[in-house]
């Protein structure tokens, strides 16, 4: 309001100039206002010289309500005037009286012509206000021209100080981030490439007197002639950004995002025919590169993740555990997959994983010489029925470096996946905490691992990024020093700038949920090449390892964060005379596993029992486990107590469902090793057969 309003207030009508008049209101509260005013006027006696004083605010309250709200000039004179007129009219009102059909009449004509006098303002205020944004906008675009025209002619001139070269700039385009801005240029003629600015992009950011953290980088441009400089302004690297929340359905073929540019843009791996090589030193985000990676192939419908990792296997859990604990289930209550296909956290798995893998590979080589004939390709088509296996092995540089002799075997199995597994679909991912010469130097991954990050938060030592990026000179560690940044180059994208997203393990959670269904099954004939080895990845004896670990080591990701989560190990430890959750969550586990690629032949493990209802059912877990266990020991004496009338196995697990979820397949097993080992004894055929305890016998010997 203004204080014109809030004089009036004190001593009479409250005329209201900040309120929105149209063209009709504008010219109705005009002369309202005087119809109020006169008749208080002629009621109060006022004397009339008092109107034309309110008619003259109600003037100015109108011009300075109209200069605040930036109206034009016409209008506000065309304001102004309406209470000039209104408080004439008040005037001659007060001294014959308002309420004669005169002073009515006449109030009513004043109101119409204010009326009319606004309407055609408002046209004019409206055309006027239009032309005035369509003025604004192209002053801004001028100004944006102007501004890029600015950059080209800066960068055009530092290009030629610092490179020597003297480019014609065709475009520049601000980024929407805001981050900064990329430069479409020509080289000159005569034999100048794209790469010799690339090669001074750290001298141009410096030149250019950028933040830290902000590049000048130079990559091919439309063809060889042409060169796109992308100059970052803003540090996008320094903050922390979590992983994107759609974890939509992502091919192998279409690239998987590992992180972002400096721009803000996601950066793609390729990798059907690309190896990986992540280098990062302790405490530079490589674990959590590695989940960023392993959430990237997760997603993927066409891709099947094998982990090694010989820490215990401390990368791949949290992709495993909350599916295996049954942390997490599907919306109908079904146990989900985990996020990876199979871990290997100890020498000899990962030996038997690098030799599937092998064996997988050569399998397909053979089996689909019809599908490469048909397809006229060399290179397997890979699909979500045929699935590429993506091996990531933590560390797996170290492996290659190693001087134990175990370790070489290992090693040299990696290097033969990697020689001979490109084009039926088997690619890896190393991860490595230095670039050290043993990797580096070596042929294989040097032709076969082009997609490379070195994530250098900060990390000065061993960091060696022109043997990481051959040709990529002119990167400089300092320029990333924040944890999970460093740089990435592929064979489509040149080294610059990225960082990896953060990913919590609630995240990785909800992936292994949100994916579950969409993992794709390792194919037929690859599958009777992976063999035993690939089918039993789960039993309990192969995945006991999991079970010895402590909270703190066994999720790889920190524990405060690990605990808050409920990614909770502790139940993993205890004794097997105390079987709980884990051991159900298991056999459910394999069952579920074996139900989807029925290659576990044992009668114990199928889809078809129901849940424990927050039981125990021991029917997967080998049989150390289970000689001790409630379950077992309470089906024993079931045996015993059915003395020489004998039991079978749908009686013993009816008692048994209840209090234990134990199904009669387990009991079938448990009564044919006891049959084994002589602890039972086996009597009629058929339906009729039962089965008494040894003391129960008559004297029959035991059945095998
Ligand atoms: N992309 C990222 N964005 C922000 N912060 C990150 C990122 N990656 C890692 N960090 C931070 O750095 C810390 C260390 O990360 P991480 O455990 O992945 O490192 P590391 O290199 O594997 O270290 P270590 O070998 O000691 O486990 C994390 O706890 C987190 O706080």
């Amino acid at each position: 309001m203004s204080t014109a309003t809030a004089k009036q207030q004190g001593s009479g009508p409250v005329l209201d100039w900040a309120a929105g008049h149209g063209p009709v209101t504008g010219a109705l509260s005009a002369t309202t206002g005087a119809f109020a005013v006169a008749t208080t006027g002629a009621a109060t006696a006022m004397p009339p010289g008092w109107a034309l004083a309110v008619g003259a605010a109600g003037a100015l309250g109108h011009t300075i309500v109209g200069l605040r709200v930036r109206n034009a000039g016409r209008t506000l004179a065309t304001r102004a005037a309406s209470w000039l007129v209104g408080a004439g009219w008040t005037t001659w009102a007060m001294t014959h009286g308002p309420l004669t059909w005169a002073a009515l009449g006449s109030l009513a004509t004043i109101g119409v012509g204010i009326g009319a006098a606004a309407r055609s303002t408002a046209l004019f205020e409206e055309a006027r206000e239009e032309e005035a944004t369509a003025a604004a906008e192209r002053q801004i675009a001028r100004e944006l021209s102007a501004e890029r025209r600015a950059i080209a002619a800066e960068w055009v001139e530092r290009i030629q100080r610092v490179c020597g070269i003297t480019v014609r700039v065709l475009g520049v385009e601000q980024w929407p981030t805001g981050a900064g801005f990329s430069i479409d240029a020509e080289l000159p003629q005569g034999g100048a490439t794209y790469a010799k600015i690339a090669a001074e992009s750290a001298k141009l950011s410096a030149d250019a007197r950028l933040p830290h953290g902000c590049t000048a980088t130079a990559s091919p441009g439309i063809d060889q002639g042409r060169v796109i400089i992308d100059v970052t302004t803003v540090n996008v690297l320094q903050e922390e950004r979590t992983y994107p929340s759609d974890y939509g359905t992502l091919s192998l073929l279409t690239g998987i995002p590992w992180g972002y540019r400096t721009n803000a843009a996601s950066i793609l791996a390729y990798l059907r025919e690309q190896c990986a090589l992540v280098v990062g030193p302790t405490g530079s985000g490589k674990t959590n590169m590695v989940h960023t990676i392993l959430a990237g192939f997760a997603r993927a419908e066409d891709v099947l993740t094998w982990v090694i990792d010989l820490n215990a296997g401390s990368a791949g859990l949290p992709w495993v555990l909350p599916a295996l604990n049954r942390e997490i289930e599907t919306p109908e209550g079904k146990a989900v997959r985990p996020g990876i296909d199979w871990l290997a956290g100890t020498y000899d798995e990962a030996m038997a994983m690098l030799e599937t893998a092998v064996r997988v590979a050569k399998q397909r080589k053979m089996g689909y010489q019809d599908l490469l004939a048909k397809a006229n390709t060399d290179l397997l088509p890979i699909s979500r029925k045929i699935p590429q296996i993506m091996l990531v092995i933590d560390e797996g540089a170290e492996i290659l470096a190693s001087p134990d002799r175990a370790m070489r075997k290992l090693a040299e199995k990696i290097l033969e996946v990697i020689r001979i597994a490109r084009a039926m679909g088997v690619r890896t991912v190393l991860t490595a905490l230095g670039a050290t010469g043993a990797v580096l130097g070596n042929l294989m991954i040097r032709r076969e691992a082009k997609v490379r990050v070195a994530l250098t938060g900060g990390e000065t030592e061993g960091m060696d990024l022109g043997k990481m990026f051959p040709g990529s000179r002119g990167l400089r560690v300092d320029q990333a020093p924040f944890k999970g940044a460093g740089f990435m180059g592929t064979p489509e994208s040149p080294a610059a700038l990225f960082k990896a997203w953060r990913i919590l393990p609630n995240q990785i959670r909800e992936i292994t949920a949100a994916t579950s269904e969409r993992h794709p099954r390792l194919d037929d004939m690859s599958a009777k090449g992976a063999g035993p080895a690939y089918a039993r990845r789960w039993d309990a004896e192969r995945t006991a390892w999991m079970r010895d670990l402590t909270p703190d080591s066994g999720a790889g990701i920190e524990s405060s964060a690990a605990a808050g989560s409920g990614l909770n190990l502790s139940a993993l430890r205890s004794a097997p005379e105390a079987p709980s959750h884990e051991d159900e969550m298991l056999r459910r586990f394999r069952a579920e596993i074996d139900a989807q690629f029925g290659t576990a032949p044992e009668p114990t493990a199928t889809s078809a029992e129901p849940p424990a209802p927050g039981g125990l059912n021991l029917s997967a877990l080998n049989r150390e486990q289970e000689q001790d266990s409630p379950a077992q020991r309470a089906a024993l004496a079931l045996l015993l107590a059915s003395g020489t009338e004998g039991t079978g196995a749908s009686a013993i697990a009816r008692a048994l469902t209840d209090e234990y979820g134990t199904t009669r397949q387990t009991v079938v097993r448990w009564l044919q090793e006891w049959s084994k080992d002589g602890t039972a004894v086996r009597i009629g055929e058929g339906t009729k057969a039962r089965y008494v305890h040894h003391d129960n016998a008559p004297g029959t010997p035991p059945e095998s």
